[in-house]
């Protein structure tokens, strides 16, 4: 079933020595998919991200990965009062690719600040980081992803706190880095969002549902991911709770 697939789980049991807080997880992603991960607070979406990368074991299942995944974590989480300018966090990118003893050299620099052309940042590179417009500092983290050259990136949440403007910009780039060959996992809250993308994986502490998203975001879905918390407004739209992170 994962014939073809950049990333794919299968039977994926996962957790933190405990009993699991995530199974079921069944789906295959091909390079050029944009996948939304929806789920409630806790429902196992930073589980299953962390499970990807290696650093959590399946308990049960498997997993299918390339030797390198990308990740582009939330800006609110990163600090934001070091004095690093957009080029040095970039720059950061290169150190997952280069062997313990080799600082990075000038082939790295090179190769951080084409990932920051690519973001649409070429001339924001000497800026401080902490400085940036959100929507900025999240093009820099996707820069930073985009330097270790890998096929997957795991995106979290990365649109939360964006203006408009910002949110066109980020979804222009996403739809780039998709046509170029890549998969993008997306841990998002908005599924009018979900709705363009190529496929939705919806996660409540079980694998609910993977598919497209005309199959996948149906109202008994959404309830079944959800529980009571959707709110539904009239037509096809429907309002999920604010959400909130006890583990910053
Ligand atoms: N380090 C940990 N040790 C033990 N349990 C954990 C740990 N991290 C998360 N959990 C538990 O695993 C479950 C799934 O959490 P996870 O962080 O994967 O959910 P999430 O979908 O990413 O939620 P959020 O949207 O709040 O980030 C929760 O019940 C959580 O309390």
């Amino acid at each position: 079933m994962s014939a073809g697939a950049l990333v794919a789980a299968d039977g994926l049991a996962a957790g933190y020595g405990g009993p699991p807080v995530l199974q079921g997880v069944t789906f295959a992603v091909k390079a050029g998919e944009r996948v939304a991960v929806l789920g409630p607070n806790g429902g196992g979406k930073t589980t299953l991200f962390r499970t990807l990368l290696g650093e959590l074991r399946p308990s049960a299942g498997t997993v299918v990965r390339p030797p390198r995944i990308g990740v582009v974590p939330q800006t609110e989480r990163s600090r934001l009062d070091f004095p690093v300018s957009a080029l040095d966090v970039a720059l950061m990118g290169t150190l997952s690719t280069l062997p313990w003893w080799r600082q990075p050299g000038r082939a790295d620099r090179r190769r951080a600040r084409r990932a920051l052309a690519d973001v649409g940042l070429a001339d924001r590179m000497h800026r401080t980081f902490g400085d940036l417009s959100g929507g900025q500092r999240q093009r820099v983290l996707v820069a930073r992803a985009l330097v270790q050259d890998a096929p997957v990136l795991l995106l979290d949440e990365s649109y939360v706190g964006l203006d408009a403007p910002s949110v066109d910009l980020l979804d222009e780039l996403l739809a780039t880095l998709t046509a170029q060959g890549r998969a993008l996992l997306i841990a998002t809250h908005d599924v009018d969002q979900a709705r363009g993308w190529e496929r939705v994986l919806c996660l409540n502490r079980r694998q609910v549902a993977f598919g497209a998203p005309a199959d996948v975001l149906t109202r008994a879905t959404l309830e079944a991911t959800y529980g009571g918390e959707i709110v539904e407004l009239p037509g096809e739209r429907c309002v999920l709770p604010p959400h909130h992170h006890d583990h910053a």
